[in-house]
């Protein structure tokens, strides 16, 4: 492989976390020729995430562990008289174009985040299985999806805001609503009420609390009963936070795991009941839900499956995806395939075989908790 291209990269900087995908080769090299003059490498893509608060733990990251073992780099820091190019889509591909071209050397290739987003659930629904799960009442369930019957769907990317996005096709998509009530609402709010300091530490917390300690239920409007005229039952929420009217109480006074507990319900409740409107807007079925927020957490997936399910009175339904947090990055990475067929660079990446590898390998325990996929690159 080329040294100097590091094509085997690609970021999506969002306004709370930066996403990595890259390309790791199989460490014997692995490389096949094919008859048709083009060679096979083979290997793993592997994940990697960092507050886009702290960029600089990200540029160091990819300083030592990316850019040295491509073997780009020279011993003072330096790369290159050529600037890299890489591919980067986000607002940061924006805001922190001029700051990688000048600690790293490297140039954005910037991709669109939406159609990044699009490209990075297609590909994942195409070539992983096992990528796509439902999550109601404790059971996680794979789906199996039929790539003639995939579209169209529902995006829904919960990361500081909320994109929501109709896909009918490959690059076929429109942005028809989103939220400002997203992860970084839950997260700021979360911090702000709860002097927690992490989002970890927030999830933490929120996995011991008891929303209804703050939270107005049906039930505390209509005296402990059901309204089954209108559908709710006596536990149905009426009001997030509704019961820090009445109760005399300060902030101090509630548990903060009480107070994590009803924002994390109040935000995926919320998130769950505008997809499924614009869902019924365009007559949608299936809704996949992407972003960082939702972390493979078992009380959000369920809340948001909830709220699909009793809005849309079980016709539509909620999905969710393993690689969620990493769509507009696994966009941003297979762009390199569409956009280089025509060109003569020598880093046509194809998915050859794309195998979900679940983390354990000692090699990838800084990587975060996500998992690799198997991967091929074609060379020409
Ligand atoms: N380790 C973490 N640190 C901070 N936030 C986290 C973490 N893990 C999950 N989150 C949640 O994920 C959200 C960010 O999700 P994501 O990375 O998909 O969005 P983004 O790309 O940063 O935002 P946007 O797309 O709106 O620019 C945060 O707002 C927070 O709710
Ligand atoms: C602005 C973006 C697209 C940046 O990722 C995202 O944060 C978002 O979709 N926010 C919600 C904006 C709105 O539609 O109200």
């Amino acid at each position: 492989m080329d040294p100097t291209q590091i094509s085997h990269l690609a970021l999506d900087i969002g306004g709370t976390l930066v996403k990595l995908v890259y390309f790791s080769a199989n460490g014997d090299y692995n490389e096949e020729s094919r008859s048709n003059g083009c060679s096979v490498v083979k290997g793993r893509l592997c994940f990697a995430k960092f507050e886009t608060r702290k960029i600089d733990d990200c540029l160091e990251f990819i300083r030592f562990n990316i850019l040295q073992h491509s073997g780009v780099q020279h011993s003072n820091g330096a790369v290159h008289d050529d600037y890299l190019s890489v591919k980067a889509t986000g607002g940061g591909a924006f805001k922190f174009a001029d700051l990688f071209k000048e600690k790293l050397g490297i140039l954005f290739d910037k991709e669109d985040e939406m159609h990044s987003l699009v490209g990075g659930v297609n590909f994942l629904l195409k070539t992983v299985p096992r990528e796509a799960f439902t999550y109601l009442d404790g059971q996680k369930e794979f789906v199996e999806i039929d790539h003639n019957d995939l579209y169209p769907y529902l995006l829904v990317n919960i990361g500081s805001g909320v994109s929501m996005i109709k896909v009918d096709g490959d690059g076929k998509y429109e942005r028809i609503s989103g939220t400002s009530l997203g992860g970084g609402t839950f997260l700021g709010l979360g911090k702000l009420l709860t002097k927690c300091k992490s989002f970890d530490e927030l999830l933490e917390l929120s996995h011991h609390g008891n929303n209804r300690v703050i939270d107005m239920l049906v039930g505390d409007i209509y005296g402990g009963t059901d309204y089954s005229k209108i559908g709710l039952s006596s536990t149905a929420i009426a009001s997030s936070f509704g019961k820090a009217i009445s109760d005399g109480k300060e902030l101090e006074d509630y548990q903060p795991e009480d107070v994590a507990r009803s924002l994390l319900r109040m935000i995926s409740n919320n998130i769950g009941q505008i997809a499924y409107l614009n869902a019924l807007r365009f007559g949608l079925k299936r809704i996949f839900f992407g972003g960082f927020f939702i972390r493979g957490l078992e009380y959000t997936m369920d809340t948001i499956s909830v709220a699909v399910h009793f809005w849309s009175r079980g016709e539509a339904k909620a999905m969710f995806l393993r690689h969620e947090g990493f769509l507009g990055a696994l966009g941003a990475f297979t762009s390199y395939e569409t956009h280089s067929q025509n060109d003569s660079k020598p880093h046509h990446h194809t998915a050859q075989r794309a195998i979900l590898n679940c983390s354990g390998d000692d090699n990838l325990r800084h990587i975060n908790d996500s998992e690799t996929i198997e991967y091929s690159i074609s060379l020409v």
